[in-house]
């Protein structure tokens, strides 16, 4: 049976591999994002035009980790930001530069989302902290209604996480990759159906400091 964790656990797992441990919070956005491309590139998820809709916080920045990791792939991405550039956390606005780099287009989060084959959900991810709604929503509904397969990064925004419930609008994903542990909401029958196929990614982050494999 998978271990699964709340969401208080999953936060503690955090903080204490990146201060005790001492491993950077990049690198393990880094090493999210590296499990989630994979499961992208041999899932079958046709790639042809990619959207990553991204939130501001470090959802977002796996997101927008996943995007330049599609990009140096010749992997046509492009980036939709819910929020402006210089309201997200360190570690989504170092994601920007490497963005800007590679000149992968940035642009405002909309509802049109017409000839994107794949979407990456990274808007909220753990942090949800409360309903989805309004322009949110308005986002979020226009994900699900799309033809686009949707893949989540973490938890299908919008999900509690913790009882597998929606909060407001919620993604329903064909594919999932959540990181470290699967959360407890994940394995409750309401859960599956938004997760879609759960894929647990090992980013170093051991609750009991050892692997579990
Ligand atoms: N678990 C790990 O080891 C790692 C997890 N990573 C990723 O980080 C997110 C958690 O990131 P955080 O910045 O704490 O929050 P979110 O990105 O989930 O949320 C962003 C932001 O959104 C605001 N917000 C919350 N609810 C709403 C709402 N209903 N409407 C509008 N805005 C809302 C709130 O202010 C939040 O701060 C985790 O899920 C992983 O994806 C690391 O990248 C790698 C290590
Ligand atoms: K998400």
């Amino acid at each position: 049976m998978t271990r699964t964790v709340s969401i208080a656990q999953a936060r503690q797992g955090d903080s204490h591999t990146i201060k005790e441990v001492g491993i950077p919070s990049l690198v393990l956005m880094e090493r999210a994002a590296l499990g989630a491309t994979g499961r992208l590139l041999n899932g079958d998820f046709d790639l042809t035009n990619v959207l990553v809709f991204a939130g501001t916080g470090n959802n977002g920045g796996d997101g927008l980790a996943i995007a330049r990791m599609l990009h140096v792939r010749d992997i046509k991405v492009t980036v939709m930001l819910t929020g402006s550039e210089d309201r997200t956390s360190t570690e989504t606005a170092q994601q920007l530069k490497s963005l800007h780099y590679y000149q992968i287009p940035v642009i405002p989060a909309s509802t049109n989302l017409a000839g994107y084959t794949t979407i990456v959900d990274a808007i909220f991810g753990v942090g949800l902290d409360r309903p989805v709604g309004g322009k949110f929503a308005d986002w979020v509904n226009a994900i699900n209604a799309s033809s686009a397969k949707v893949f989540s990064v973490d938890v299908p925004s919008g999900l509690n996480a913790d009882t597998g419930e929606p909060q407001g609008a919620t993604v329903k994903a064909t594919a999932t990759s959540t990181f470290a542990y699967a959360k407890n909401g994940f394995v409750t029958a309401q859960g599956k159906q938004y997760t879609g196929e759960l894929f647990v990614e090992d980013i170093g982050v051991y609750l009991d400091d050892h692997y579990e494999g």
